[in-house]
């Protein structure tokens, strides 16, 4: 038996983490066996949670390095869940296909592209093996339409990773993306 890789991607707040739990409750349901994890670089819910920009929380396994996944899987685990992805290192890609080919099934959710509009390249590798896509849109916080597929920093940081939420990116869709560049301003 081989298992099966879904990745949920798009902007930020477009609902990836609320459909990554929306699984989890799947499988547990079912009495299935889950397992949780999410970069240790993001701390912005607690240590040892991963959380919906609504609040909605879950235990999991912060992981500083992908292979360190592999250390806690035991052989009754049927679903592997990975939160924000994009901040995991490129091995990230065999550790899933090892798990997958156990008889595992993976979720993985995470940026498609950062603020730049550069793909991360571990999300970019994940998608490319993935049986199942699932791309999310936020609502844009300009126009108000469900078509946003960038996220926006408002601050004049400009590292690309920059852990945070509301008070440093908005969901846009393309058409305001423009004019702001365009126009130079909010
Ligand atoms: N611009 C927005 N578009 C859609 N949802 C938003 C927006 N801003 C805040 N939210 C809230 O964020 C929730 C999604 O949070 P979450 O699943 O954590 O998203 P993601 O993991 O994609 O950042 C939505 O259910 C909604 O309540
Ligand atoms: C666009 C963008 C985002 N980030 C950070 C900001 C947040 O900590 C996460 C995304 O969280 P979400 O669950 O998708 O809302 O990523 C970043 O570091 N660089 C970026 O370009
Ligand atoms: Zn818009």
């Amino acid at each position: 038996m081989v298992g099966k890789l879904t990745v949920i991607t798009g902007p930020m707040y477009s609902g990836k983490t609320t459909e990554l739990l929306s699984f989890v409750e799947i499988y547990n349901i079912g009495k299935k066996k889950t397992i949780v994890f999410k970069p240790s670089i993001d701390n912005r819910y607690g240590e040892d949670i991963v959380s919906t920009h609504t609040g909605f929380k879950v235990k999991a396994h912060k992981i500083s390095k992908s292979s360190e996944i592999l250390n806690h899987i035991s052989s009754n685990i049927d679903a592997v869940f990975i939160d924000e992805v994009q901040f995991f290192d490129e091995e990230l890609l065999n550790v899933v296909r090892n798990l997958i080919f156990k008889g595992i099934d993976v979720y993985c959710a995470g940026l498609d592209i950062s603020y730049l509009e550069k793909p991360f390249k571990t999300t970019a590798n994940l998608l490319a093996m993935a049986d199942e896509v699932i791309k999310k849109k936020a609502v844009c916080e300009k126009c108000g339409e469900h078509r946003a597929t960038y996220s926006f920093k408002i601050t004049q940081d400009n590292r690309e990773i920059d852990i945070g939420g509301k008070e440093k990116y908005i969901a846009l869709c393309r058409e305001c993306l423009k004019k702001i560049k365009v126009n130079k301003t909010l």
